[in-house]
């Protein structure tokens, strides 16, 4: 198992038609074992971190700082194409993006099975809620609820060390989107460590999955902690999340 940090990152991108500095002197760290969940506004910067944990930065992306897994700085993309699967799993939040359009998410999970030869089709898609009457069709035929576990099924698959989920359940209804944090609960408690990226602090509070919480805002880490302490901070960027009526 390992431990996947971001050591005061900052990633800058200059697209030619506007430039950002959209993660600023980042400290994170996303223990093993255990489930650490970022929160923040909308464009704060959560994906970009998780693109960061798992090499999936922009090609235009100025980076300074470091990437570690397992307390060894990455560098490059041999070194994550190395890592991808196995070690670091991503399930982005475009579901989609997963995939490959022109193969049918069965014939991706079954490749994904042989490739790894870890975790079965029938488990993972099991604790996706990944139905396998779907196996036939290709990734645009599904729903964004649909696809969204298959691309989780795809990241269980390998069994990573770190799995990073950025907002795995949020087109899901109520019971499915508990039936997926659990999952990712006994994941982390399998051993692995589990960043969740959720704008759903309702399920977060009511279902306790996560150990740790870090609240992002423009870019730049603004406090962290258990829910209890954050919800009773005076901040109110901070305790908006937990008290969205004040
Ligand atoms: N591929 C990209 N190229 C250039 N800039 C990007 C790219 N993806 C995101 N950005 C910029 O990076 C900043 C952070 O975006 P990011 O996707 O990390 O936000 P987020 O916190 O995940 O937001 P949301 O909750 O809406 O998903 C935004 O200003 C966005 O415009």
């Amino acid at each position: 198992m390992a431990t996947a940090e971001l050591r005061d990152l900052s990633v800058h991108i200059d697209t030619g038609r506007w430039s950002e500095t959209v993660l600023d002197a980042v400290d994170l760290v996303v223990p093993e074992g255990k489930v650490t969940a970022l929160l923040g506004e909308s464009g704060c910067g959560k994906s970009m971190a998780a693109a960061a944990l798992t090499g999936n930065l922009p090609d235009v992306a100025r980076v300074s700082g470091q990437v570690r897994i397992d307390g060894v700085a990455v560098d490059g993309p041999r070194e994550w194409r190395a890592l991808r699967g196995r070690t670091v799993g991503l399930v982005p939040q475009e579901g989609v993006t997963a995939f490959d359009p022109s193969e049918t998410v069965g014939a991706r999970l079954r490749a994904l099975e042989r490739r790894y030869g870890r975790w079965s089709i029938d488990r993972a898609c099991g604790a996706a809620r990944y139905p396998a009457e779907l196996f036939d069709l290709y990734p645009k035929e599904h729903s964004g609820g649909q696809i969204q576990r298959a691309a989780l099924a795809a990241a269980l698959l390998p069994a990573p060390a770190v799995l990073i989920a950025d907002e795995a359940a949020a087109s899901l209804d109520a019971d499915t989107a508990y039936a997926v944090w659990t999952t990712l609960y006994e994941y982390a408690r399998g051993g692995a460590a589990v960043l969740l990226i959720t704008h759903d602090v309702p399920m977060l509070t009511a279902t306790r999955v996560a150990d740790h919480l870090v609240i992002m805002r423009g870019g730049t880490v603004v406090d962290a902690g258990a829910i209890t302490g954050l919800a009773a901070r005076p901040d109110p960027y901070v305790r908006g999340f937990f008290h969205p009526n004040g």
